[in-house]
């Protein structure tokens, strides 16, 4: 964080925050972001479908249902009408589940400002189209910036207060590169960093993207080997080997390796693989535990990205031909009925690579059926 002395000095500059950011989406992470660009100073609006749930937040700066026990700051306006949080809004922030991405950009398509930049902030690929989260929201509210917020942020332990950082990243045009503080990326910056909460800047929304959907899934992948009784060998490999198909998946998609290497890809890995405070490790550390789907959560709907994105992931893996084995396994095991402890045994006796891909080697296995028995019986 501080300028290594080695480095040339850079010139400080001031980002101007935006005035009125709407956010569009009322649960855990869209009322946190609410409350960082609140506390930014910028004006608040925030639209969720809830009128009951976002009473609250105005009368007692408190969303009783997503965040109970964090204060808000006063000042939000809470609203069911996405043309009253979109009028005169100079930023929008996108906080619905990624399912949810498209119908609410078609509702908002006809009250949203031209030019108004728009950061997509759900974690996932949409199903069928394969699309990623900003080109969804392109095709429904025309050209305009797009970019992404993501990042290793509990909604929670943000909107607390406990130190926290994040990307903010939008494609640089030549304006903004020639005048960077007013590009959308370090605007939106600025106007959710607080003294708790820091926003890093990037050039690599298609990076930070992919790192946000596939952390999901090997976050499931870590869960089920958790909750089978494995430790920390078997969750350090799955995390490092799951960076690499990151960073493969980016790479094939035009986005860079060393964007993977940042706090939306090794940084959101590491926390969500680390903590069933992550929904997606707890669903995985439930089915690992030998729960049926329908029992996981007690039977509450919660929002698990990486449910879906195991398979839109690997449907856009296999249409760039890029081969992600961890992820495919969490795929089987999730959407096509393969057993939980079979498909791990599978993944650990698949043919020998080399580290890294590059090196291009695939040896033979040398571990036989029985092995993969074995290995699946001591799993299950
Ligand atoms: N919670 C976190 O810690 C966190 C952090 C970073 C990113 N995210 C991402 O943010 C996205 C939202 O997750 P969340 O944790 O806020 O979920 P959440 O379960 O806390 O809330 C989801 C909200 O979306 C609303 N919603 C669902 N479908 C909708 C629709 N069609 N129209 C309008 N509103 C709709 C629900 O009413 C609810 O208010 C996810 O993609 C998640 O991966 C979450
Ligand atoms: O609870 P999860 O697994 O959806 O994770 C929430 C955020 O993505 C953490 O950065």
């Amino acid at each position: 964080m501080t300028r290594n002395k080695t480095q040339p000095a850079q010139l400080t500059m001031r980002a101007k925050p935006y005035e009125k950011v709407a956010v569009l989406g009322a649960g855990s992470w869209g009322t946190a972001l609410a409350a960082l660009a609140r506390r930014a100073g910028c004006r608040v609006a925030l639209w969720g479908r809830d009128a009951e749930a976002l009473a609250p937040i105005a009368t007692r700066q408190r969303n009783l249902r997503h965040l109970p026990d964090v204060p808000l700051p006063a000042g939000i306006e809470p609203t069911t009408d996405i043309a009253e949080a979109l009028d005169g809004a100079s930023a929008v922030l996108l906080v619905v589940p990624s399912r949810a991405v498209r119908g609410v950009c078609a509702a908002a398509a006809p009250h949203i400002g031209a030019d108004v930049p728009v950061a997509l902030c759900a974690k996932g690929v949409e199903p069928e189209s394969g699309l990623m989260m900003t080109q969804v929201a392109e095709e429904e509210l025309g050209p305009r910036p797009y970019g992404v917020l993501s990042g290793p942020t509990f909604a929670r332990e943000a909107a607390l207060g406990h130190p926290t950082a994040a990307t903010v990243a939008f494609p640089f045009t030549h304006v903004d590169r020639l005048n960077p503080a007013a590009s959308p990326a370090a605007r939106l910056a600025v106007s959710v960093s607080t003294e708790s909460f820091r926003a890093y800047i990037s050039d690599d929304p298609v990076g930070v993207e992919i790192g946000g959907a596939v952390k999901n899934v090997i976050a499931i992948a870590c869960g089920m080997m958790t909750g089978a009784g494995f430790a920390e060998n078997t969750r350090a490999a799955l995390i490092t080997r799951g960076l690499d198909e990151m960073k493969a998946l980016a790479e094939a998609l035009g986005g860079r390796r060393e964007t993977v290497t940042g706090l939306a890809g090794i940084g959101d890995l590491s926390l969500s693989c680390s903590s069933p405070t992550s929904r997606n490790m707890s669903l995985g550390m439930q089915l690992g535990q030998g729960l049926a789907r329908n029992a996981c959560f007690d039977g509450r709907p919660v929002v698990v990205e990486g449910e879906g994105n195991a398979l839109s992931v690997t449907d856009l893996a296999h249409r760039v031909r890029v081969p992600m084995p961890i992820c495919e396994t969490v795929r089987a095991i999730l959407h096509e009925g393969a057993d939980l402890g079979t498909a791990f045994a599978r993944l650990w006796a698949s043919p020998i690579e080399g580290e890294p891909r590059s090196l291009a080697i695939l040896l033979d296995h040398p571990a036989d059926a029985d092995a993969v028995t074995g290995l699946a019986r001591r799993i299950a």
